[in-house]
Parts: structure tokens; sequence; C-alpha cells
């Protein structure tokens, strides 16, 4: 049947009304689109999407000494914390109903090598703050990134040799660094170095040390993204990398081959997968959502947060409104979670609507 301007030609019993268009410019519309948005109660019953406290994964920085927090100058509201204030944003987390926090160290440059040596540290700044927040709140998910970056005095996150990043011989680091922080008591192990082989061979050391039931979220489609440059000045890492990291970080043209990406991690062992960064890669999240069924995650990354937090500290948008746009914009591109800093602001205004 053919629809032309709203209603069906073949229901038109009537002649149009012969008016003057311009007079009285009355559409002949049997379907009104505008009709389900007129009032908040209509938007609110034919909402498809809805943000809640259960999809916000909170990640914080954290740094040596005690009872301080220093501000990370290219994340307005972000802030590194020494443990005893990250037991301190566990409790808001938990106050908040945020499930799950994820942990980043700024590492003493003192302590950073070309092998990224602290990593294996036991008693390294996210395991001393894993070990105190799981003492204090045993109920929150606690998830530790895998990778050598916050850790190796070069900022790459594997090994290198001659100019190049060694692949098998990063695996067998990042084994240990996840054992590392499985022994810490971390619930959620999230390898991000994009490794090849990695997922299978940290699942299989998990389970043969009796951490069988740590679960692994792999940053399966991991881009080599400019979007992360804040976060490596939280990290500290910002300065000291040297050269890019395009040869294991996926080029951003790419979408078929983050499906293979996926793939693999699934097939290795991976519980959870990850898209990352988040704004720039909606179609990936859709793709990956649609073609595995995987609770399936997506990072805002520190670079989406500054232009968020940083065109509304100058008033340029309305930094609240964007802020929960862009993550609903998450959740209709088929995301279950989403890795953001605005985790405890989204939260926040989650529960005072509520
Ligand atoms: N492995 C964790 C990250 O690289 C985070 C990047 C960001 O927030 O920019
Ligand atoms: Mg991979």
């Amino acid at each position: 049947m053919a629809i032309k301007f709203g209603r069906p030609i073949e229901l038109r019993d009537t002649p149009r009304r012969q008016t003057d268009a311009l007079a009285s410019p009355s559409l002949d519309l049997t379907i009104r689109m505008r009709r389900n948005r007129k009032t908040e109660w209509a938007r609110r019953l034919v909402r498809e999407n809805v943000l809640t406290t259960d999809d916000l994964i909170w990640p914080m920085f954290v740094v040596d000494g005690h009872n301080a927090r220093t501000p990370v100058a290219s994340m307005p509201g972000v802030e590194r914390l020494t443990v005893d204030q990250i037991v301190r944003d566990a409790e808001r987390a938990a106050k908040l109903n945020i499930p799950c926090i994820a942990l980043f160290p700024f590492t003493e440059p003192s302590l950073r090598d070309e092998q990224g040596s602290e990593a294996l540290n036991p008693d390294n700044l996210v395991c001393q703050a894993v070990r105190a927040i799981k003492k204090e709140f045993p109920d929150i998910g606690v998830l530790c990134d895998v990778a050598l970056d916050p850790f190796t005095s070069h900022g790459h996150d594997g090994l290198i040799e001659g100019g190049k990043i060694l692949n098998d011989e990063t695996v067998a680091v990042l084994v240990k660094q996840a054992l590392t922080q499985a022994e810490a008591g971390c619930d959620v192990i999230a390898p991000s170095d994009m490794m090849d082989g990695r997922i299978g061979a940290i699942r299989e050391a998990l389970d043969d040390n009796g951490f069988g039931d740590v679960q692994i979220m792999s940053y399966a489609a991991k881009y080599a993204s400019a979007f992360y440059g804040p976060f490596r000045d939280a990290i500290g890492s910002a300065k000291t990398l040297t050269g890019d990291k395009r040869t294991y970080q996926m080029d951003s043209a790419n979408s078929d081959e983050a499906l293979r990406e996926v793939e693999l991690d699934i097939a290795e062992g991976a519980d959870m997968v990850m898209v990352k960064p988040g704004m720039p890669y909606l179609d990936i999240v859709r793709r990956v959502k649609d073609h595995f069924a995987m609770p399936t995650f997506v990072y805002q990354v520190s670079g989406e947060y500054a232009m968020i937090a940083g065109a509304a500290a100058n008033g340029w948008i309305d930094g609240e409104r964007a802020m929960m746009e862009s993550l609903v914009g998450f959740k209709r591109a088929g995301a279950d979670g989403i890795l953001t800093y605005f985790a405890p602001k989204a939260a926040e205004k989650i529960k005072a609507e509520s």
C-alpha cells in the first residue's frame, strides 16, 4: 500500500481539503510521532533505555601517601587518591549502589623500570588498595587492570626489545601480574594490553592456582586512540611514553577486526568483553552485542570525560545533561555496563531522581 504524507492513499475516502496551505497549514497526518513526546509521563512510558546505577563501573586512581587527594588537571573533578581515601570512595560507591570499582595506579617514577617489575610486587599500590577495600567493603566488586604501562619506564603495556613489543614474553609477565592481583583479593581481572593469547593464558593460570571464581573482563576491542591522553596524565605515563601503541591496539578504521578480537577472547575464556574507547566506537558496541550476546561493556575513556567536563567547566555545554546523554547512548548501543569517571555523579543524579 502506498503511503504518502502519513495516510495510505487507498484509505482516503474524502478529497483533501481544498485549503490554502499557506493560510491554514494543517497537514493531513494520521501518524504524529510527537504525540508520544507531549508530556513527561508519556516520554517515560515509551522510553526504550534506562540508565541505572547497576550499569556503572567507577575507575579510580591510587597514589602513594596518606590522607591525600590530588586533582588530575586534565580531568576536572577526578583525583588521585591515597589508599585510605580510596576506601572512602569505595564507601561512597557502596552507598550509591555502584556494583564495581576499577583501580589504576600512579607509580612513583623511581619504581618504574623497563620490565614493569612493580606490577608483580604483591605490596604494590593496587594490591594495597584491593586489600583495604575488600576488608571494609567485601561486597563491592573490585576490578584490576592487567597491563604494564603504569609500571614501565617507557610507558608501553608490554616488554620491549629492539623497539618491538614482545607478545609471548609479555603474556608470561601479565599472567604473573594477574595472579598477584587475584592473591590480593581482586574479583575481576581486566587485561587491557591487547597482546595475543593473554586471556587463555591468564584463565589457565587462575584456574590452576585456585582462582577459578575470579572473572575476566577482557579489553577485547581496544583501539589506539588519542582519547587516552588525560589518563596518561593521571597515571604519570604521558611524558615517558615513547612512540605510540599501534602495533598492539586496534586501528580506528576497523570494525570486522573487532569481531575477530572479541571472538578469540570469548573462546579463550573471557566472561565479559569490552570495547574502548566509547563514544567514537558505538557502532562496535552494537555489532559486538548483536553478534555474541555476551555481557558487553564499554569504557568512556578519559578524553571523552575531559571533553564533557572541560566544556561544562567553561560553560559551553550543560555538563549534567551531556553526561546523562552520553551514558544512555552507550545503553542504546547495547552496552550492559559502562566504565566511566562520571560514575559517582551519574549515580547521585539517578538516586536523586528515583
Ligand atoms: N587501561 C585503562 C586505560 O587505558 C584507560 C584509558 C582512559 O581512560 O583514557
Ligand atoms: Mg586480542
